[in-house]
C-alpha cells in the first residue's frame, strides 16, 4: 500500500497514515461533482487561484460584497475566507459569509494570511476562528499566532519552521474543532487527534504568488466532497504538491512554473498521485 503519510509530531496527537488510494479517491470525487468554490480572497491572487481551481476541475466563483456573499454560502458547495487583503467591504461580506455556511452546514476555510503583526486581520481572523471553521489553513507563522504565540511571519511569508507549529496546530484544531494545515517544506494536517505530514512539493511553489493561498482554495473543494475532513485537507494538499512536483520537472523558473503547474493539475489522476506518493 502506497501512502502519503506520517509520523507523530507532538506527544499529543497520534501518527496517522492516509493510503494513497484515499487520496485517488477523493481527486475522482471532485472531478465528478465540480463542486462550486466561493472564495473571499484576496486581490493579489485572485486570478490564480480561479485557474487553480478550474485546471483542477472545480469552478471557482469570486463573490465578495456584502450584499451577495451570504447568500451565495448558501448554495455554494464550499467557501473560502482568505485575509490577505481584507478591505472593509470584504470583511463585512466574510461575515456574512461565514454565518450562511455555518447555517447552511457548508463547509468552508479559513486562511489567516499575515497574521500577527497586523490588528486589523488579527482580530478578524480571531473572531472568524471562532465561527469554527471546517479547516484553518496558514503558513508556520501564521497558524503559531492566531494560536498566541509569537508575532507573525515576515509579511505573508513564515518565519518559524512547520515542526515548531505543530503543537499550537493541533492545539488551535482541538480549540475550534478544525481541521489545521501547515504549509512548508513538509505540510502538516492534524484535527488535534492526528496528524498527517504530506512529504510530496516542490519549493518553486513559493516563486508563485498564490501558492499558498489557492492550497486553501483547493482544500474548500476538497471538503467539499464529505467525508472525513482530515482525509480531505490531506488530499488536496497532496493534489497540489504532487502537482507541482510535476511542473517543477517541465518548466525552468517561476514565469514557466505557473502554466505548467495548472496543466500538470488538470492531467492528474489516480496513478499518477499513487505514482509519487510511493517515492515521498
Ligand atoms: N521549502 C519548500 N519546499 C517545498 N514546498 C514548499 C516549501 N515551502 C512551501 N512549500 C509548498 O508551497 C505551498 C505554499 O506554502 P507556503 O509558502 O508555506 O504558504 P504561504 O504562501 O501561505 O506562506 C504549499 O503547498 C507548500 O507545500
Ligand atoms: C503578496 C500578498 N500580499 C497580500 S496577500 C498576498 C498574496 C500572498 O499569496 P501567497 O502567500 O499564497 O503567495
Ligand atoms: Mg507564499
Amino acid at each position: 500500500m502506497s501512502a502519503v503519510v506520517a509520523s507523530a509530531t507532538s506527544a499529543d496527537a497520534a501518527s496517522t497514515v492516509v493510503p494513497a488510494d484515499d487520496v485517488a479517491d477523493r481527486l475522482e470525487l471532485v472531478r465528478e461533482s465540480a463542486p462550486l468554490v466561493q472564495c473571499l480572497t484576496n486581490v493579489v491572487v485572485a486570478n490564480a487561484t480561479a485557474n487553480i481551481l478550474l485546471a483542477l476541475g472545480a469552478a471557482p466563483a469570486m463573490v465578495d460584497i456584502p450584499e451577495e456573499a451570504g447568500l451565495f454560502a448558501g448554495v455554494a458547495s464550499a467557501v473560502l475566507v482568505n485575509l490577505g487583503t481584507p478591505h472593509a467591504e470584504q470583511r463585512a461580506a466574510m461575515e456574512h459569509a461565514v454565518r450562511s455556511a455555518s447555517t447552511a452546514g457548508t463547509p468552508w476555510v479559513l486562511d489567516p494570511v499575515a497574521v500577527g503583526a497586523l490588528p486589523v486581520r488579527t482580530a478578524l481572523a480571531r473572531k472568524l476562528a471562532a465561527a469554527r471553521p471546517t479547516a484553518i489553513r496558514g503558513n508556520a507563522s501564521e497558524i503559531m499566532a492566531l494560536a498566541g504565540v509569537g508575532a507573525g511571519g515576515r509579511g505573508v511569508d513564515a518565519t518559524d519552521s512547520v515542526d515548531a507549529a505543530a503543537e499550537a496546530a493541533e492545539a488551535l484544531a482541538r480549540r475550534f474543532g478544525a481541521v489545521v494545515a501547515v504549509s512548508g517544506a513538509v505540510d502538516l494536517v492534524t484535527d488535534g487527534e492526528r496528524t498527517v505530514l504530506v512529504r510530496t512539493g516542490h519549493a518553486r511553489l513559493t516563486t508563485m504568488t498564490g501558492g499558498g493561498c489557492a492550497l486553501g482554495a483547493v482544500m474548500a473543494a476538497f471538503l467539499a466532497a464529505g467525508g472525513d475532513p482530515l482525509v480531505a485537507v490531506v488530499a488536496a494538499s497532496a493534489v497540489y504538491t504532487i502537482a507541482a512536483e510535476i511542473a517543477a520537472e517541465r518548466s525552468a523558473g517561476p514565469g514557466s512554473f505557473a502554466p505548467a503547474f495548472l496543466d500538470a493539475l488538470a492531467g492528474i489522476d489516480g496513478e499518477g498521485v499513487r505514482a509519487r506518493a510511493l517515492l515521498a
